[in-house]
C-alpha cells in the first residue's frame, strides 16, 4: 500500500493535474499555495457562469462550504454538474456543517446533482454529517474522535464514498478498508486553514489516481502531515514560522520520504 502513497505523489508531480476550486476566503491562498507545492495546479473559478465549463477541464474538482456565499453555492451546483459530465472527482470539506443546518442542505444539493468521491473534514463534523452527536465550536471540532472510525465506516457504506476524519489520528474509509494516520502535530491547530489545506492536497492526489480515491486520500494526508513533523523541527513552536517552513518542506517532500516516514495503520 505505502509504495502505492509514493506512487502516487510522484505522479502529482509528473502530471501536474490542473485542480479546480471553489473555497473560503479565509484561507484561499493557503489552499493555493499547497497545491502548488504538491506539483499540481490550482484555480479558483467561482463565478456560476464559468463553473461548470471549467470543472469540465479539471483533473478534481474541490469544493470547501467554509465561507459559503449565494454565488458560490450556485457555482458549486454548475461545478459539480461540469463535472459530473466528464467523471472529474469532487472532493467536500463541510467546514461546520454541524452548526450551520444550510451546509448540509447545500451537500445534500450538490449529491443530487453529481457523484461525490470523498467527503473530508474534522472528526465533529465527519460525525454530525453521520448523524452522531459531536462537539465543535465554530469551524473547529472539540470531539474526543470516540468511534470515529465506526462512524466513518457507516457514512462511508451509506453514502458509497470515501470519508476521511482529520485529527490526532486521521481515520480514513470506504465500503471495505480503513485507515489510520499517525503522523502529524498539533501545531497544526495553531494555524487557520490546515483543514482546508490537507484537503486541496487530496483534491490534487484523487486527481491523479481516480480510480482508487481511497489510497489517494490517504497519501495526501500523510503527506500533508510529514511535511508538517519535518517543519516542528526546524520551526519550533512558532506558528508563523512554522506556516511558512510547512511550504517549503512540503515542496521537497519526496516519495521515497513517504515510504520511510509514513505511520499508516491499513485494515
Ligand atoms: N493533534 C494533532 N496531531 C497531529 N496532527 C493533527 C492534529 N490536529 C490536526 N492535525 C492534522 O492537521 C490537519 C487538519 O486537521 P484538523 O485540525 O482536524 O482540521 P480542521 O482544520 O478542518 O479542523 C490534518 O492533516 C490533521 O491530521
Ligand atoms: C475561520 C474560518 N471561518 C470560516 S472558514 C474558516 C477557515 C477554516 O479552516 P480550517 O477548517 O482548515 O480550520
Ligand atoms: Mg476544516
Amino acid at each position: 500500500m505505502i509504495e502505492q502513497c509514493a506512487n502516487i505523489w510522484g505522479k502529482v508531480k509528473s502530471q501536474n493535474p490542473l485542480v479546480h476550486c471553489i473555497t473560503n476566503y479565509v484561507t484561499v491562498n493557503d489552499v493555493a499555495n499547497t497545491i502548488l507545492a504538491s506539483g499540481a495546479s490550482p484555480a479558483m473559478v467561482e463565478h456560476p457562469a464559468e463553473a461548470f465549463d471549467f470543472a469540465n477541464i479539471a483533473g478534481s474538482l474541490y469544493l470547501n462550504l467554509g465561507t459559503l456565499t449565494g454565488e458560490q453555492e450556485e457555482a458549486m451546483i454548475e461545478a459539480v454538474k461540469g463535472a459530473n459530465y466528464k467523471s472529474v472527482p469532487l472532493i467536500i470539506d463541510p467546514v461546520a456543517c454541524g452548526v450551520i443546518p444550510r451546509k448540509v442542505e447545500v451537500i445534500n444539493k450538490i449529491s443530487a446533482n453529481g457523484k461525490i468521491s470523498v467527503i473530508k473534514g474534522n472528526a465533529a463534523e465527519i460525525k454530525s454529517l453521520a448523524g452522531v452527536e459531536a462537539q465543535a465550536k465554530g469551524v473547529d471540532s472539540l470531539d474526543t474522535g470516540e468511534d470515529l472510525d465506526e462512524v466513518c465506516k457507516e457514512l462511508a457504506i451509506k453514502k458509497g464514498i470515501v470519508v476521511a476524519a482529520t485529527g490526532p489520528i486521521d481515520v480514513i474509509a470506504d465500503d471495505k478498508k480503513m485507515a489510520y494516520i499517525s503522523n502529524g502535530t498539533n501545531l497544526f491547530g495553531t494555524i487557520t486553514g490546515a483543514g482546508c489545506m490537507v484537503g486541496g492536497l487530496v483534491a490534487a492526489c484523487i486527481a491523479v489516481n481516480p480510480d482508487d480515491v481511497f489510497i489517494a486520500t490517504a497519501t495526501a494526508i500523510c503527506a500533508f502531515n510529514i511535511a508538517g513533523e519535518r517543519a516542528i523541527k526546524i520551526a519550533g513552536r512558532n506558528p508563523g514560522t512554522f506556516r511558512v517552513i510547512f511550504y517549503d518542506l512540503l515542496y521537497n517532500l519526496k516519495s521515497n520520504d513517504i515510504m520511510r516516514e509514513a505511520q499508516i495503520k491499513w485494515v
